[in-house]
C-alpha cells in the first residue's frame, strides 16, 4: 500500500500537509459569533458519536465570549443538536495569571458565560492555575498544566485530542498569549509562562504552538476593522514570529472565521 502525504493512517496524517486554512466570513460580529456558536455544537456533537467524549480549548477576549454566550443560548434551546456537556473535556488556551476570582480569569468568564449553565462535568474542566493556586510563579504552573494534558493524553503524546482549539487574534497578530518576536513564539514547550505582555494583564501562561497546532480543528474567530491587516498578513504567509497567528495550522483543518471588517484586507472573493 503506497502512502502519500495527507493519507490517514492509524489517526495520524503521513507527513505534515494539513489542509490549507479556509475562510467564512459573516456579516457582523454577532452573526460571527452565533454561526461559530451552531459550528462548535455540530462538532462537538458529532465527536462525541465518534469518540464518547468531546474537547474544546476556550480562549479570552470579545469574540472569544460571545461565541460562548451564543452557545448557552443554544443549549437552553430543547430542539437543537444536543451535546452531553458531562463528556465534553475543556481546556484553556491562554489564561491571565492572577487571582482565581479576578475578574480578568477567562476561566471565570468562561464559567459565567457557558459551564456554569450547561453542567459541565468538573473534573473535565481543566483551568490554567491562578496566581492565588498552588503556585506562586507562573512557569511551576505552567510545567503542572504541561502534566495535566501529558497524563490526559492516554499515550506519549505531549497534549490529548482537541477537537476544536479556539483562539482569537490581536491587531498585531498574536495567538493566545503568544505575541511577535517573544520569547513564547520561539518556545516549543507545550505550555509557557509568558511575563511582561503587551496586553494586560502582564503575567499569563499560554499553550505554546506546538500544542495548539496539535489540534484536530483550530479555529480562528475575528471581528473588527482593527484585526483586518493581521488577518491579511497571516494568510499571506507572514512569518510566525513576526506574526504567531501565521503558524497556526490544525491537523485536519484551520478555519478562519471573520467578519466583514475583519475581512476588509482580504482579496475580493
Ligand atoms: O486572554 C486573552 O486575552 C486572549 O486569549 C487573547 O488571545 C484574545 O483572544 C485576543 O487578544 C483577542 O481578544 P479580543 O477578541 O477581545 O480582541
Amino acid at each position: 500500500m503506497s502512502l502519500s502525504p495527507g493519507d490517514d493512517v492509524a489517526g495520524r496524517l503521513v507527513g505534515d500537509e494539513r489542509p490549507p486554512p479556509d475562510v467564512v466570513i459573516e456579516t457582523d460580529a454577532d452573526r460571527l459569533a452565533r454561526a461559530v456558536a451552531q459550528a462548535l455544537v455540530a462538532r462537538l456533537a458529532a465527536a462525541q458519536v465518534v469518540h464518547g467524549t468531546a474537547s474544546v480549548v476556550l480562549t479570552g477576549g470579545g469574540i472569544g465570549t460571545a461565541v460562548l454566550e451564543h452557545v448557552a443560548r443554544l443549549a437552553a434551546e430543547p430542539v437543537r443538536e444536543t451535546v452531553d456537556w458531562a463528556a465534553v473535556d475543556v481546556w484553556w488556551g491562554d489564561e491571565r495569571f492572577v487571582p482565581a476570582d479576578d475578574d480578568e480569569r477567562n476561566e471565570k468568564v468562561a464559567r459565567q458565560a457557558l459551564l456554569d449553565a450547561v453542567g459541565a462535568d468538573p473534573a473535565r474542566v481543566h483551568p490554567m492555575p491562578p496566581s492565588d493556586g498552588d503556585f506562586a510563579e507562573p512557569e511551576d504552573a505552567a510545567a503542572w498544566y504541561a502534566d495535566q494534558l501529558a497524563t490526559a493524553t492516554g499515550d506519549d503524546g505531549q497534549v490529548p485530542r482537541f477537537d476544536v482549539l479556539l483562539l482569537g487574534i490581536g491587531p498585531e497578530g498574536h495567538v493566545a498569549s503568544i505575541f511577535p518576536d517573544s520569547a513564547a513564539v520561539r518556545d516549543e514547550r507545550p505550555v509557557v509562562a509568558v511575563r511582561d505582555c503587551p496586553k494586560p494583564p502582564p503575567t499569563r501562561i499560554s499553550l505554546g504552538l506546538a500544542a495548539i497546532n496539535a489540534a484536530e480543528e483550530v479555529w480562528l474567530v475575528v471581528s473588527g476593522e482593527g484585526k483586518a491587516l493581521a488577518v491579511a498578513e497571516a494568510l499571506s504567509g507572514a512569518d510566525p514570529v513576526d506574526l504567531p497567528a501565521a503558524g497556526v495550522r490544525g491537523v485536519r483543518a484551520t478555519r478562519w472565521l471573520l467578519d466583514r471588517a475583519a475581512a476588509g484586507g482580504l482579496p475580493p472573493r
